[in-house]
């Protein structure tokens, strides 16, 4: 038994024995017991009673009277003020007796002593939830905003004396952009994981990317060091090198190992262009800008690859008053449309590259010396084959794979054939080396290529080399050559188809089939058949 319970016992209405408490407070206390119930009030006492076959017995409980300052004393208001949530305790009548330090902070007023209904009334405050809960006696719970915007979840929870009367309302207010700053936390988290993830798989990429580029020797383990750590910030590039030592695919490395790799790299051949059309390809139009203009205008490669990568290759050949037009847009990083004065900023990178000398081309004032040093930051100068032969086997078995792959033949070397590549000069440099060993799979009749099959096709090559034709694929060397054009006469029209069969008649010659010429041709096969017969060109003149 409790000690502050009392009880006594009443025999047919008599009562009969009475613990300590005064026989005039245990009338009252009986008098107030209604026939058959088991629990009741009276007084400052809670009854119970328990019913026997021969009489009653009754357990009163005094009331606890709490006094407001009872539960508020040091120790627990110290507690409550360390806690993280903001806190109000109310009492049976609405009366905020105690507001930790964070609450008066979170609501923005000191409300102890003060009425509920009063700071709603005042208006002071739109709502109470102390109210609702003395209103409803049951836990509630709000999200609500406070002044300084932040979202709470407040939790109001009724609290009862022992007899089930509502005697203090608790009010906790848990500061819920915590949960959400954590949420947000937890956000960039998986985020960054998410990155660390691609970035292992991008490594992984990497690791891959890099596989189509041979770089065995010394000189090219450089470049290719410097290739990969230039890919990763977003300075201009210029590429430097002879003819096809590899600019290209350099420049392809690069972008694929940026953080560009995402968007497109738009490559420009500023030397295949005529000027007129190389300022609208670079720049853009508006409309009417110039007879023939079309209509609503046109984006450049600028704002086409906006966010990307240009590559523009032979930018040596660049004519000087686009040159001074590149500058602008590579100082102010924006472009104008050729007709507008309307500057569109323009976010890419450019990688150049070029097989002139760009610095003595500034010498000669061919080229703007603003726009080399522009161009300039970070050069990577790719050396000749001839100067790096570690990387002439290796190249050799990368592109045996290449064409076993394209053509499904299966090609080796012997030894002495390796030897007389390795020896070679390579004026064509890799692009040589590359056709050479086209050529040679597909001309060859058996499975190993001989070092006397290779001594022939090089002699042809260097033929070819007074024609400053060497070793470019047959589509290449038609752009590049200096085919004697003096002995044509007629008009434009006779004088152009007279080249072009001259052309097919020599692709013909040198390959083994019209789809294999055609291929080097850059045209397609039909496109090659329907000329054939057009210029009369019969198989014996073909392969003669
Ligand atoms: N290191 C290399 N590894 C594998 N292939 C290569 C390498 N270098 C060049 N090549 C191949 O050689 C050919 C010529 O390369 P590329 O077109 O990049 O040369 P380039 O220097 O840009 O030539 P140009 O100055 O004539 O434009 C391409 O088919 C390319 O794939």
């Amino acid at each position: 038994m409790h000690k502050t319970e009392h009880f006594f016992y009443v025999q047919e209405n008599e009562v009969k024995f009475s613990s300590n408490l005064p026989m005039e407070q245990v009338e009252k206390i009986y008098a107030q017991y209604e026939e058959g119930v088991e629990n009741y009030t009276s007084e400052d006492f809670y009854v119970h009673v328990i019913h026997s076959p021969t009489g009653k017995l009754f357990y009163a409980r005094p009331i606890q009277q709490y006094n407001d300052t009872d539960i508020l004393n040091p120790l627990s208001m110290k507690l409550l003020n360390s806690l993280s949530d903001g806190i109000t305790i109310s009492n049976k009548d609405g009366k905020i007796i105690f507001q930790n330090d964070l609450d008066i902070e979170i609501v923005g007023i000191n409300c102890i002593n003060r009425y509920a209904k009063d700071l709603v009334a005042e208006g002071e405050m739109s709502d109470s939830l102390t109210l609702k809960v003395l209103e409803t006696k049951e836990d509630v719970t709000i999200f609500q905003t406070f002044l300084n915007n932040k979202c709470f979840l407040v939790t109001g929870k009724p609290i009862f004396d022992e007899v089930g009367e509502l005697q203090y309302v608790l009010i906790i207010t848990r500061d819920m952009s915590r949960l959400k700053n954590l949420e947000e936390e937890v956000k960039k988290l998986e985020i960054q994981n998410e990155r660390f993830k691609q970035r292992i798989e991008e490594l992984n990429n990497q690791e891959q990317k890099k596989m189509n580029i041979v770089a065995a020797s010394p000189a090219m383990q450089k470049v290719l060091k410097r290739i990969l750590r230039v890919a990763e910030v977003d300075s201009t590039v210029l590429i430097e090198g002879e003819s096809g030592v590899g600019k290209e695919e350099v420049a392809k490395l690069i972008y694929l190992n940026s953080r560009r790799n995402t968007k497109q790299m738009l490559t420009i051949n500023c030397s295949a262009i005529p000027e007129s059309l190389l300022e609208s390809e670079l720049f853009g139009y508006v409309e009417g800008a110039f007879t023939g203009a079309k209509k609503g205008g046109k984006a450049g490669i600028f704002e086409t690859a906006n966010g990307g990568t240009i590559f523009l290759d032979e930018i040596g050949e660049m004519p000087l008053q686009l040159q001074a037009k590149l500058l602008r847009v590579l100082q102010e990083s924006e472009v104008q449309r050729i007709g507008s004065t309307k500057p569109i900023p323009i976010d890419v990178r450019i990688i150049a590259a070029t097989n002139r000398n760009l610095a003595e081309m500034v010498q000669q004032r061919s080229f703007r010396e603003d726009l080399y040093y522009r161009l300039n930051i970070i050069p990577i100068e790719i050396p000749p084959l001839r100067e790096r032969r570690e990387d002439i086997v290796p190249l050799v078995y990368h592109f045996l794979r290449i064409f076993e792959q394209r053509y499904h033949i299966h090609r080796t070397l012997d030894k002495e054939a390796l030897k007389v590549l390795e020896e070679y000069d390579w004026p064509g440099n890799v692009r040589q080396l590359k056709n050479i060993i086209e050529r040679v799979s597909l001309l060859a009749n058996q499975p190993k290529i001989t070092a006397s099959m290779i001594r022939e096709e090089l002699k042809g090559a260097t033929k070819k080399k007074s024609n400053n034709i060497v070793g470019q694929p047959l589509s290449k060397s038609i752009e590049s050559s200096n085919m004697d054009i003096s002995q044509y006469t007629g008009s434009l029209k006779e004088q152009v188809a007279a080249f072009e069969k001259e052309v097919i008649k020599k692709a013909l010659s040198q390959h083994k089939s019209i789809r294999q010429a055609a291929e080097a041709l850059g045209c397609n096969q039909s496109t090659l058949v329907r000329k054939i017969q057009r210029y009369q060109l019969t198989k014996s003149v073909v392969y003669e």
